[in-house]
């Protein structure tokens, strides 16, 4: 069987990608996630899923290397990760009662091929009152989280509706990502 191999910390993708495969590794390369140029978010995050899958297949060639990466996008803003408490509510003031696209972007490696691409998925949230905001930063979570929120945590409450792929807004869109690897020779079954 290929070897596979996610490049990511992300506990959410390690546990998302075991439910189609618990046969692989998670090998990380610190990658340098700035990005010099302004870029539109699909870029974005195609560049610096291909940067982190990069940083590891060049190590091993005869694998199978899954790099991704996930931004929020209010227009005109791309929103990572928060830097602290302020910019945490900076950012959740801004994203209520508005609706804001989650990209995340899968790149795949094997060998010299690679297949990179991005799913998109619109998220509208509730309108959040200033105490809903305090206590839900109280959490922690959104510390770790693009847009400083988890759709999959404590964050669902500020969610009204999505379109789109749950997955890729939790940071791997699991079925896009199942094709591409079987499009370039991966055999699940
Ligand atoms: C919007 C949203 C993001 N996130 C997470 C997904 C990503 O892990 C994180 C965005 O940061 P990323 O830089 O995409 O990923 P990461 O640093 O966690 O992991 P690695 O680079 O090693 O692969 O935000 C959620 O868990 N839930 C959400 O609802």
């Amino acid at each position: 069987m290929a070897r596979l191999i996610l490049a990511s910390s992300s506990p959410r993708r390690r546990e998302i990608l075991k439910q189609v495969q618990h046969n692989f590794e998670i090998i990380i390369s610190d990658v340098d996630e700035t990005i010099e140029e302004i870029l539109p978010p699909e870029q974005v995050v195609m560049t610096l899923a291909s940067k982190k899958a990069h940083a590891v297949a060049k190590h091993y060639p005869d694998a199978y290397v899954i790099g991704a990466d996930t931004v929020v996008y209010l227009a005109p803003q791309i929103l990572g990760k928060p830097a602290n408490k302020v910019a945490a509510k900076q950012m959740l003031v801004n994203l209520s009662g508005k609706t804001h696209t989650v990209y995340t972007g899968i790149s795949v490696i094997h060998g010299s091929q690679e297949e990179t691409s991005f799913v998109k998925t619109d998220v509208t949230f509730w309108e959040l009152s200033e105490k809903e905001i305090e206590h839900y930063i109280q959490t922690g979570e959104p510390f770790d989280k693009a847009g400083s929120y988890g759709i999959q945590g404590y964050g669902a409450t500020l969610v009204k509706s999505i379109n789109g792929d749950y997955f890729s807004v939790v940071g791997l869109p699991i079925a896009k990502l199942y094709r591409t690897l079987q499009t370039m020779g991966y055999a699940f079954f």
